[in-house]
């Protein structure tokens, strides 16, 4: 390509250089939990893969012959080739969505069991669900207040401006990170003709790993019956509650989520998302959510897996365990406080301008941690920094070695 196009994307670039936001895809190889990045051997700190299972040899070993023991006739197909609305709606994803409801359910008192309304719907990624499914209830005729923290994931805050400015009877507003005061000041603000709020939160946040209080969130919801949740359990989805739920299980407040969205890109190590909410409002979404709609349902083979690392997921405690005690021993040494309360595996090192947590990656690279630099627009100006994530592979002692090189 020549002419103005090509100038203007140079010029662009080298700005983006000139302030250290310039982002290249790292050459890297994976062999087992190692990544090789120019001939140099790192330990993984950066990746979503929490539980390790990314590089569980044996478990994919296990998975294939698995695959293998079925007759060809009803082995999962490469690729869906359509919508789940058209030809897409392959056999694995159903099975799939009543065994995500199954395990939803065991975490129910027996009470709530009985009663549960709620149903499964999959589809293809978190960014999916998160920019689809706030547009489709804002086409409801309600008036519709939407809350939300502000430090919530892209995908959500592309999910809201998605609404458009059109839709006249949705508002939108946001409060400060984590600020409980702020919603329910808010909430009480919300003029009598809103007929329902919908506060919009992650659970664990991606960029802060910190947890959003839904304890706090149930009891505003009581108070308010226009109050609806929705949560983002991206990073909390196989890393905390007993069976591997999120924080919501953890906190036993699943019954009081109305849109309890999880993904399988992280802790599953498999690709794909989905929304657990009332039976209806999953017949709204199939029918009225465009990035559901309008997009090629993901391979059977790849739920076919998430259906295989699903069915033990209940039993993997002991990896969820080592993985907050590592956590732990590293968020003591950054927080500089031996009382640190478990969060996450995320651990932010904020480092504040982008050079120094380029150079501090770089320093980390050197010791042998695949570390990345976490700049703006990723999270907000000056507070670039090195998101540490631990996963259930790495040792005592790699986490010891880590802490050594932070504090050097
Ligand atoms: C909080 C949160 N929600 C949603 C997503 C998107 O999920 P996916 O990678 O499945 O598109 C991410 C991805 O990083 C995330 O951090």
């Amino acid at each position: 390509m020549t002419g103005p196009t090509r100038l203007s994307v140079s010029t662009q670039l080298d700005n983006l250089k000139s302030k250290e936001q310039y982002r290249q895809l790292p050459p890297v190889r994976h062999e087992d939990q190692w990544i090789i990045l120019n001939e140099q051997r790192l330990l993984n700190i950066s990746s979503n893969d929490y539980l390790g299972l990314g590089n569980e040899t044996r478990l994919q070993s296990e998975f294939l012959t698995h695959l293998q023991q079925m007759p060809e006739s009803l082995l999962p197909k490469m690729g869906a080739t359509s919508s789940r609305l058209l030809t897409g709606n392959h056999s694995q994803l159903p099975l799939l969505e009543q065994e995500l409801l199954d395990w939803y359910k065991l975490a129910l008192s027996d009470e709530q069991r009985s009663t549960c309304n709620k149903e499964v719907l999959v589809v293809n990624s978190g960014y999916h669900a998160n920019i689809g499914i706030l547009p489709a209830l804002a086409k409801l005729p309600l008036n519709t207040l939407i809350l939300t923290d502000t430090l919530i994931h892209a995908s959500l805050i592309d999910g809201v401006r998605l609404i458009g400015s059109k839709n006249k009877h949705c508002s939108y507003q946001r409060y400060r990170h984590n600020d409980m005061k702020h919603l329910a000041a808010l909430i009480e603000q919300a003029s009598e003709d809103i007929e329902r709020i919908i506060v919009v939160t992650e659970s664990i946040f991606s960029m802060d790993g910190d947890r959003a209080d839904l304890k706090a969130l149930v009891n505003l919801k009581a108070q308010d019956p226009r109050i609806e949740l929705y949560i983002d359990e991206a990073h909390a989805v196989g890393v905390l509650g007993h069976n591997g739920l999120g924080l919501a299980e953890e906190t036993q407040t699943l019954e009081d989520i109305d849109y309890l969205v999880g993904t399988f890109g992280k802790a599953f190590a498999s690709m794909g998302a989905y929304v657990i909410c009332d039976k209806s409002v999953r017949e709204w979404l199939v029918n009225q959510m465009r990035s559901f709609i309008f997009s090629t349902a993901l391979p059977p083979i790849t739920h076919c897996w998430t259906r295989f690392v699903l069915a033990k997921m209940p039993t993997l405690y002991n990896l969820r365990t080592h993985l907050a005690d590592l956590s732990v021993r590293v968020s003591q040494v950054i927080n500089a406080d031996s009382n640190v309360a478990y969060q996450s595996p995320i651990i932010p090192y904020i480092l504040g301008d982008n050079a120094s947590a380029v150079q501090k990656a770089q320093q980390l690279q050197q010791a042998g941690f695949y570390a990345l630099p976490i700049r703006p627009p990723t999270v907000p100006v000056g507070t670039a920094r090195i998101r540490l994530v631990m996963n259930a592979k790495l040792t005592t002692g790699d986490c010891d070695r880590l802490i050594e090189q932070l504090t050097s």
